[in-house]
């Protein structure tokens, strides 16, 4: 036993009875069922569809307000209040026009105001009350705790309810109540969010969901490889950085560098304007903003090639210098054959005939022109410095991880490297070989370290952030090799395909799934692996319960881009104390047409697996903490209190 932390412990608790009072709240909590965990994944900027997800608690706001009320309402009422619920302050304008009197909107207020407590009552049943006085809105705590505990057998407190309530309308206070109510229901819906990665990219507002994310009550991350990417650009690869940029220009999202985060791209405009055409392989992929004009998707095709090359050149000497990495195969400025206008990958020759190589010496192919290198150090000096993005990155950084362990699962964006035999890929790096979970462990050492030195951007950390995102044996990337040079340049559409690791097949095997969560000292008959990244198509019948129900992938596409590969607009999980269940929801096009629609959209939920007994906090990762402080105030009981 520590004597000075039962020293510092005494401090905090410096009487019997506060110890006391503390084991018996911490044993009581013990035994409540355990929280709600919603898990999402591959949000990939499309804010709007994750704050409808995140608002209806993936459909759980839904069969609350059902289990209440279905007796007393038609379904279109439970719609509007669901609405209410989901997107308070838009559904209260709407339907406060609709009332012709004043006294027609005090009944409504009245009304309203009573389901709300009711939903927030029950919501909050399995939480302490302490729980849920931190989830109500600061203003209202003690009106909205005295009508919640109202117990009125002997009629005395009727006419102060009332009064208090009619008082709350004439105020004025009505709407900030019900908007406060809204909110706290949506937060005691869920206990805790696990973001499976891939939150950036492709999408328009990755900075909204990151915003929201830093205010949610309690999240964890576990990294995708577009969230590394980012990462990696602001820890100091240039060669990250040139793909992030390059990204945005891709899905015309330059406005995401340019105006959220605040980078000047004047100086890589410049070169672009310099260099580069028109290009049918560059054009922007999401122009949705009918406002772009015909010279502005130029400009973005321009950009997006000079940037694009600045990344093949930046990818060289990485490769040279890192044969551990054994990357060879992707030098492919130095394949190109300048003359004939060929590439020769694999043993074929292929025509790259309409690429843009106006930058590119052949005798020296990797070597930047002085204005390129002035580009991309400028650009990494911005990134480096903008106030937003650094604020951004250190949340992404302190709450997330590669991999996670949680209440008996594995959560996990990638992969675990395998083998075809199904064993852990190895990887020799520095002269050491690793494998499974030692691999993951040390490749999030590295992005930890580049992370802690930005101002280093060729050291090896910094190259493994890099290959994290492309790499053969990454648990994020998870494919053998990236074609985007082959996608730009070369017509034959063989040479796109990325072909994946062992694991996307063998994880459908219930054996491998056991194995690998006994790799992470997981037990293999209580947990399950929880994936993202590569989308479900279920449109062709795939199924994300995979592997006997040992293996979930989240991964339905968020992501507008992927939405006709995948035909539902992504899949969530939600795992109570009953069990764990999948939600799939259908396409989400806009928050005004729920709003004016008064429909949710609907999502359609599969049951995992049910648990036999309602499972408590005792049994949780929560549980586990809350059991060593028990253990910790009663050494502190015997040793200070019991002499
Ligand atoms: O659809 P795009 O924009 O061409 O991107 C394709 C690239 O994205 C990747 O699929 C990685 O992104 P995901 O993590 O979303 O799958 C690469 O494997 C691939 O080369
Ligand atoms: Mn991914």
């Amino acid at each position: 036993m520590n004597l000075q932390y039962l020293d510092l412990l005494a401090q905090k608790y410096e009487s019997e009875e506060k110890v006391a009072t503390e084991i018996i709240n911490l044993e009581a909590i013990l035994d409540l069922p355990k929280g709600t965990e919603h898990f999402v994944s591959d949000l990939h900027g499309e804010y709007q569809a994750f704050q409808h997800v995140l608002r209806n608690g993936s459909g759980n706001v839904k069969v609350k307000i059902m289990d209440l009320f279905q007796e007393e309402l038609q379904e279109s009422e439970i719609n509007e209040f669901a609405t209410l619920i989901y997107y308070p302050e838009e559904k209260l304008k709407m339907t406060k026009i609709h009332f012709s009197s004043k006294q027609e909107l005090r009944e409504w207020y009245i009304e309203t105001i009573g389901r709300m407590l009711k939903l927030v009552s029950y919501a909050a049943s399995k939480y302490t009350r302490s729980k849920l006085r931190k989830a109500l809105p600061k203003q209202f705590v003690y009106i909205i705790e005295e009508l919640l505990y109202k117990k009125d057998e002997f009629d005395n407190k009727k006419a102060y309810y009332e009064k208090m309530l009619d008082r709350i309308i004439s105020l004025k206070q009505a709407d900030k109540l019900i908007v406060g109510l809204a909110y706290t229901t949506q937060r005691l819906v869920v206990d805790h969010l696990h973001v499976v990665g891939d939150i950036y990219d492709r999408g328009p507002d990755p900075h909204l969901i990151m915003d929201t994310l830093i205010n949610y009550h309690s999240v964890d991350i576990q990294w995708g490889n577009h969230d590394v990417l980012w990462a990696g650009a602001f820890a100091g690869s240039k060669v990250c950085l040139a793909n992030i940029i390059r990204i945005c220009a891709r899905y015309n999202n330059l406005d995401i560098i340019e105006d959220v985060y605040g980078i000047n791209l004047r100086p890589l405009l410049n070169l672009a304007e310099k260099y580069y055409d028109d290009h049918p392989a560059f054009r922007p992929k999401r122009v949705t903003d009918e406002t772009l004009t015909e010279q502005e998707q130029l400009q973005i095709t321009k950009i997006h090639q000079a940037i694009a090359i600045i990344q093949f050149k930046l990818e060289s000497p990485i490769i040279k210098r890192r044969p551990c990495l054994n990357m060879e195969d992707r030098l492919l400025l130095e394949k190109v054959d300048y003359e004939k206008k060929e590439v020769t990958l694999h043993g074929n020759t292929y025509s790259v005939d309409s690429a843009c190589f106006a930058t590119v010496n052949p005798d020296n192919p990797a070597e930047l022109l002085e204005e390129e290198q002035q580009v991309i150090d400028k650009l990494l000096f911005s990134i480096q410095h903008s106030e937003k993005l650094t604020r951004h990155m250190n949340f992404l950084m302190k709450k997330g991880s590669l991999y996670l362990r949680y209440n008996g699962n594995l959560l996990i964006h990638g992969c675990i490297p395998l083998d075809e035999n199904g064993s852990m890929k190895e990887m020799e790096i520095e002269g050491k070989t690793y494998a499974g979970r030692e691999l993951l462990d040390v490749f999030e050492r590295y992005l930890r370290y580049a992370f802690a030195h930005p101002e280093e951007t060729d050291d090896f950390a910094t190259d493994m952030v890099w290959y994290l995102w492309t790499g053969e044996n990454s648990s994020l990337f998870g494919k053998r090799e990236m074609t985007t040079f082959e996608r730009y340049f070369i017509k034959e559409k063989e040479t796109h395909k990325e072909r994946k690791n062992p694991y996307y097949y063998l994880r459908e095997d219930e054996n491998v799934c056991r194995s690998m969560l006994a790799e992470f000292d997981l037990d293999p008959e209580q947990g399950r692996i929880i994936n993202g990244h590569t989308p479900v198509k279920e449109i062709d019948g795939e199924d994300p319960i995979k592997a006997n129900g040992k293996m979930i992938v989240i991964d339905g596409g968020f992501s507008k881009a992927y939405q006709s590969t995948t035909g539902i607009a992504g899949y969530t999980l939600l795992y109570n104390s009953y069990g764990m269940q999948l939600v799939a929801h259908q396409l989400f096009n806009s928050k005004e047409e729920v709003l004016t629609k008064g429909t949710d959209v609907l999502s359609v939920k599969r049951l995992v697996n049910e648990e036999l007994e309602r499972k408590k906090v005792r049994e949780t990762n929560i549980g586990a903490r809350l059991l060593k402080e028990i253990e910790s105030l009663n050494d502190l009981r015997e040793h200070r209190y019991m002499k």
